[in-house]
C-alpha cells in the first residue's frame, strides 16, 4: 500500500490505498519511515515527493487501528513522525483531495507543499476525542498564526486550500500539484545536492530538537486520549455513520 519508486535522482513515495482514503496503518508508516531514511542515507537522492492514489491525500491514521490497544513506545505514525522531521533529504507533497489528521501534521515537516484548488484539509483531533501530534501544538502557532492554530485544532472544521496558503501550510495552489512537486524536485536535482541538504538541515536544526521533544509529549497524550470513553465513542460512531 506504499509504492517507492526512484526517478534518476528523485524518490517517489505513493500512499496507495484508495479504497480506505489512503488512511495509514501501521506498517505503512514503517514503509514511508523505512523510504525516507534510505533516501536520506543516499547521497545522490535530491529530493523525495509524497503523494497519495485516487485522487485523494491521505485520511490519515486509520481508525480501525485506533479501536485497538497500541504502546505509544512503539507506534509507526510517531516513529514515521521522528523521521519526517529529521531527515535532510528535501521533501515535498502534493495534495489532492482529502488531508486529514496526521495527513495535514506530516506537511508541517515538509519542504515544499503543493494542493490543488478544491483540497480539503481538517484536523479532527478533538472531534475524535484526541489531541494535536505531530507537534502541531507547535508548529502550527508559529506557521499559521495563533487564530488559525485554534481555529483548525479546536474548531476542528474543514479547510481549503486558500486558507492552508494564507496559513502558511501550503508553497502554492496548483492545478496539477504532482506536476508541480516534480518541476520542484527536478529543480532541486539540479542544484549541488549536498549543498541543499546542508541548507535545509541549517534551516531545520533550531527547531529539531525542541520539535522531537513535542512529538513525544503530544504522543503521551494522544495515547492516553485513545483509551477515552469520548474517543472509542468518536470511532465507533465513525463506522457506523453508514
Ligand atoms: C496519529 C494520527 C492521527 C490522525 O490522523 S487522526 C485523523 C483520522 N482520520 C479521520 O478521522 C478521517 C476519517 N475519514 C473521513 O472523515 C472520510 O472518510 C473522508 C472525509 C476522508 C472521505 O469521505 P468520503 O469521500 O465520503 O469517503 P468514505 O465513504 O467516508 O470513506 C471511504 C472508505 O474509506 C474508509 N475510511 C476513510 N477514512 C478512514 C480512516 N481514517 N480509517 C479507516 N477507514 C477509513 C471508510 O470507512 C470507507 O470504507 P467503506 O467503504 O468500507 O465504508
Amino acid at each position: 500500500m506504499i509504492r517507492v519508486e526512484r526517478r534518476d535522482a528523485v524518490l517517489e513515495i505513493l500512499i496507495d490505498r484508495p479504497e480506505r482514503r489512503n488512511a495509514l496503518t501501521d506498517a505503512m508508516y514503517r514503509d514511508i519511515e523505512r523510504a525516507l531514511r534510505e533516501a536520506d542515507a543516499d547521497a545522490a537522492c535530491a529530493a523525495v515527493i509524497l503523494h497519495g492514489a485516487g485522487g485523494h491525500f491521505t485520511a490519515g491514521n486509520d481508525l480501525a487501528e485506533f479501536q485497538m490497544p497500541q504502546d505509544s513506545r512503539d507506534v509507526g505514525s510517531i516513529a514515521f513522525l521522528h523521521a519526517l522531521a529529521s531527515v535532510d533529504v528535501p521533501v515535498i507533497a502534493a495534495v489532492q483531495g482529502q488531508a486529514v489528521g496526521v495527513g495535514v501534521t506530516l506537511l508541517q515537516h515538509c519542504d515544499f507543499v503543493y494542493a490543488a484548488p478544491d483540497a480539503v484539509f481538517r484536523l479532527p483531533f478533538v472531534s475524535l476525542g484526541l489531541c494535536p501530534e505531530g507537534a502541531s501544538s507547535y508548529l502550527l502557532p508559529r506557521l499559521a498564526g495563533d487564530r488559525r492554530a485554534a481555529q483548525w485544532l479546536l474548531g476542528a472544521e474543514p479547510f481549503g486550500a486558500e486558507d492552508a496558503l494564507a496559513g502558511r501550510l501550503l508553497t502554492a495552489v496548483a492545478d496539477d500539484p504532482l506536476a508541480q512537486a516534480r518541476a520542484c524536485a527536478q529543480a532541486l536535482a539540479a542544484q549541488p545536492v549536498q549543498a541543499v541538504r546542508a541548507s535545509k538541515r541549517l534551516l531545520r536544526e533550531p527547531l529539531r530538537a525542541e520539535v522531537h521533544r513535542v512529538l513525544d509529549a503530544e504522543a503521551a497524550v494522544f495515547f492516553e486520549r485513545l483509551k477515552s470513553p469520548e474517543a472509542q465513542a468518536a470511532f465507533q460512531k465513525f463506522f457506523a455513520r453508514k
